[in-house]
């Protein structure tokens, strides 16, 4: 049977979402059998032999339910080759260097010894949700920084990497 793959991911506005549909889509096509799911709508990680994680970044954190995943399957996670991802500078920085985790999620890498973490750039469009979201709109400050060839990339090698073991 082939590896399989949970992608887990926060969300608020959809854009980690359409990353983290991205990542399973790549590990498929490595030969893998690989699902995105809200974090929130996984009860149980038993099914899976590797887990990837990913959250929107809000106010320094990543999305709650993403911080509530690890927690809540900290165990099982820390059994399994696992990988995390953030989604949020609404800008290019993502793209010209590595961007390190805000401090809670290099806690939980450290606490599950996760095997890497990437910052990915950010997404706000109109219509998302919220007054603060509202107003970076207004300042004209939204806009797609998601890069998905550096998406693809880092799913592959994690397809690379699961299909070595
Ligand atoms: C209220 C608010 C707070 C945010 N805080 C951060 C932040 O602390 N760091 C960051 O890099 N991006 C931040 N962002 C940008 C979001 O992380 C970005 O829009 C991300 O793509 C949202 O993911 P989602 O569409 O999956 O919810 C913030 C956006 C909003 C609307």
């Amino acid at each position: 049977m082939p590896t399989n793959v949970l992608v887990a991911y926060g969300t608020t506005n959809g854009s980690t979402a359409e990353i983290a549909e991205t990542i399973a889509g790549v590990l498929r096509k490595e030969g893998l059998t690989a699902e995105a799911v809200p974090a929130g709508a996984v009860p149980d990680v038993a099914a899976y032999d590797a887990v990837v994680v990913g959250g929107g970044l809000y106010a320094g954190h990543w999305h709650k339910a993403a911080r509530r995943f690890v927690r809540h399957h900290g165990k099982a996670l820390a059994e399994r080759p696992l990988w995390f991802f953030s989604s949020g500078p609404l800008d290019p920085s993502a793209s010209e260097r590595d961007i390190p985790p805000v401090p809670g999620v290099k806690k939980a890498m450290d606490r599950l010894d996760a095997a890497e973490h990437v910052t990915f750039g950010g997404c706000l469009r109109e219509g998302a949700k919220g007054w603060v979201a509202r107003m970076i709109l207004r300042d004209g400050k939204g806009g797609d920084f998601r890069d998905f060839e550096r998406i693809e990339a880092w799913a592959a090698k994690i397809g690379h990497e699961l299909t070595l073991v």
